[in-house]
């Protein structure tokens, strides 16, 4: 049992070795009758392993099992019925009940719920799937981040509308109205900004989600109370002109999965090759969701999923997309998964409800990515402010990186402008609007802090254990690689640099080559032009203005002591001198090369389909 059922696709790495055993005469003894540990891995390799285990054998299992759970960050996959030392896959009826109660009595000693997930036929007898599950208490939930992303009417909203609601879409934007937080995105029907959506899944699997009407909706805390698992999906905009905001909210929300949605009707337009590109170069595993199966001839959803396999199969992008089309499916690309490679394709509409299930399924086996150990200290990042009345005061929240955070710690937010750290202390801890005594990393959280003004905090900042000593940099060194910019790169050229939560312009004040183009790499030299950030080596970062885009990691941070007060004064006075000229005379102050670029920037506005093509094309992900 617990190998990977079937045959892996290729390419594809097995989630877990193959393993277990059976309580065969003669197994785990050498031919002189003396036990060996040898003879216990062939016995865990065959599917007879759970029938009916020696003492030795049930230790071992429990061991292997716990160990796969840790990994999974609290859960993971098992089968029962296939072995891997080459026997047919299947038991039959008394030895499938028999490994499943060992399941059972293993669970049972995890402290850990067991979910069939599926039961099929194989040569030889029956196969059965079961999501095992540790349980966690009433106020603790497993966490897994998806970011959905895909162009501008692709139905992202309305199928988070579904999913989180309960409630079908009629097709004219009635599911997405329960999402949107402006005014404007009601009247407009665009996303605009970054919302998260929660779906509670109970002990059994089964969704927690109730629809709204006659009363029957759950708020956030009564959804995570419930749930023994809590997808929190990222709701980014499709639009270009958002595309700022939809980088921010891949790299500074830390998802674990990347939702990748396509308008069957519509096919692969616009900004999805630009998202796909996106979360290729932070290295977040990509699903996608075709959606409006209900409403698209057979003939264009069939040129769609042809274009859409070929863009991942393409070199830059070397994924293994595969068509979901039962539950056997779903749990053949769940336990793949993490391999990176893997790319399951569900066709859905959000009108008839087809398949959404299976994606629901799927969203099911999903674990957090996160690896999370008890000894570390503590780190987390803020992505989002605000203030609360009733005495709250600054309620800042983020992802927790790292460690652990209980409620009243003191722990060092910062930097400041000037890159100190300050200690604060921690008032209330909440995860999705639930009040939790602590968090651990990998999980979204917001606190309350003491004695903190709201204007004093800024994204990108960090609240570190104060183990850490923590320090800013002003300046580090990246290897970039340039996906796509119209011109040259050379120094004295500035962008945005996104980096996790961090989003700030940078100068290039020198680089290892004279200049670069499209598809050169270089090692850059970077300096922040407003305050110093918290960084670590191998931090994964986005470059990027207007078409501009660059993919890069971190190697070395520079200057890392705080600047003396008289630094800051005078850096001040100058930036307000700039930006008193720029106000006067805009994009005066710029180097000669970017004034140009400026220029022509205003005078081509951006435009939906230029942009996605060409970085693909650039980095070699449409093979020609
Ligand atoms: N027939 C049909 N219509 C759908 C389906 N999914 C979404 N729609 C409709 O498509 C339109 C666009 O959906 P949205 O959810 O706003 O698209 P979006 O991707 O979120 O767009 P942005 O927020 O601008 O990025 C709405 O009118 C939906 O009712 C579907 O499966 N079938």
């Amino acid at each position: 049992m617990t190998t990977l059922r079937s045959a892996p696709l290729p390419g594809a790495e097995p989630l877990v070795p193959a393993c277990l055993f059976a309580p065969e005469p003669g197994r785990g003894k050498d031919p002189e009758g003396g036990e060996t540990g040898h003879g216990v891995a062939r016995a865990l390799s065959s599917k007879l392993a759970l029938v009916s285990p020696t003492g030795e054998e049930y230790d071992h299992l429990l061991g292997q099992l716990r160990a796969r759970i840790d990994e999974g960050s609290g859960e993971t996959i098992y089968v029962v019925g296939a072995g891997s030392d080459g026997d047919d896959y299947g038991l039959d009826e008394k030895d499938v009940e028999a490994s499943a109660a060992t399941v059972r009595s293993l669970c049972e000693h995890l402290d850990a719920d067991l979910i069939l997930l599926w039961e099929r036929q194989e040569s030889a007898g029956s196969v059965r799937d079961y999501l095992i599950r540790r349980r966690v208490g009433e106020s603790d939930f497993l966490e897994v981040r998806v970011a959905v992303v895909g162009n501008v009417d692709a139905g992202k909203s309305t199928l988070l509308g579904v999913l989180t609601h309960g409630e079908l879409d009629n097709g004219r934007g009635f599911a997405r109205r329960k999402l949107f937080r402006h005014k404007h995105e009601v009247e407009s029907g665009r996303t605009s900004s970054v919302s998260n959506n929660i779906l509670g899944f109970d002990r059994h699997g089964r969704v927690v989600n109730r629809p709204d009407g006659h009363g029957g909706g759950l708020d956030w805390a009564e959804i995570c109370e419930r749930s023994s698992k809590v997808v929190t999906f990222i709701d980014l905009a499709g639009h270009e002109k958002y595309l700022k905001t939809t980088v921010f909210g891949m790299t500074g929300h830390l998802p674990d999965f990347c939702m990748l949605m396509v308008g069957s009707n519509a096919g692969i337009v616009g900004m999805t090759k630009e998202h796909l590109g996106l979360a290729l170069a932070l290295s977040v595993p990509v699903f996608a969701v075709v959606t409006k199966i209900d409403m698209c001839p057979a003939n264009i959803l069939q040129e769609t999923l042809r274009l859409l396999q070929r863009l991942l199969k393409s070199p830059g992008c070397r994924k293994i997309p595969v068509l979901v089309h039962n539950k056997d499916d779903v749990i053949v690309t769940a336990l793949n998964f993490s391999s990176e490679r893997m790319c399951p394709i569900f066709q859905i509409s959000n009108v008839t409800g087809e398949n959404i299930d299976l994606l629901k399924m799927f969203l099911n086996l999903l674990s957090s990515r996160t690896t999370f150990r008890d000894d570390e200290p503590a780190e987390h990042t803020h992505t989002n402010t605000t203030y609360s009345g009733g005495g709250v005061g600054t309620v800042v929240s983020g992802t927790t990186l790292r460690g652990w955070i209980h409620l009243n710690d003191t722990l060092l937010l910062g930097p400041d402008p000037v890159g100190a750290f300050i200690p604060i202390s921690v008032k209330s801890i909440h995860r999705n609007r639930m009040p939790v005594k602590e968090v651990h990393g990998g999980q979204t959280a917001s606190f309350a802090l003491k004695k903190i003004k709201r204007s004093s905090i800024r994204k990108g900042m960090v609240m570190v254990s104060p183990h850490l000593s923590p320090q800013a940099s002003w300046e580090f060194e990246a290897e970039i690689l340039v996906l796509h910019h119209p011109t040259t790169i050379s120094p004295r050229y500035q962008a945005m640099v996104h980096c996790g939560s961090i989003r700030q312009t940078a100068t290039i004040l020198s680089m290892n080559k004279d200049c670069v183009r499209t598809g050169d790499k270089a090692t850059v030299h970077f300096r922040f032009i407003k305050a110093p950030e918290y960084l670590h080596i191998n931090q994964r970062l986005v470059f990027r203005e207007g078409h501009t885009k660059a993919v890069g990691c971190i190697t070395k941070l520079l200057q890392t002591k705080p600047q003396t007060k008289s630094q800051c004064a005078k850096k001040a006075t100058s930036q307000a001198k700039a930006a008193n000229e720029e106000a006067a005379s805009p994009g005066s102050g710029l180097p000669p090369a970017q004034q140009v670029w400026r220029a022509r920037r205003m005078a081509t506005p951006l435009t939906l389909n230029n942009c996605g093509a060409t970085f693909l094309n650039d980095i070699g992900m449409i093979s020609k």
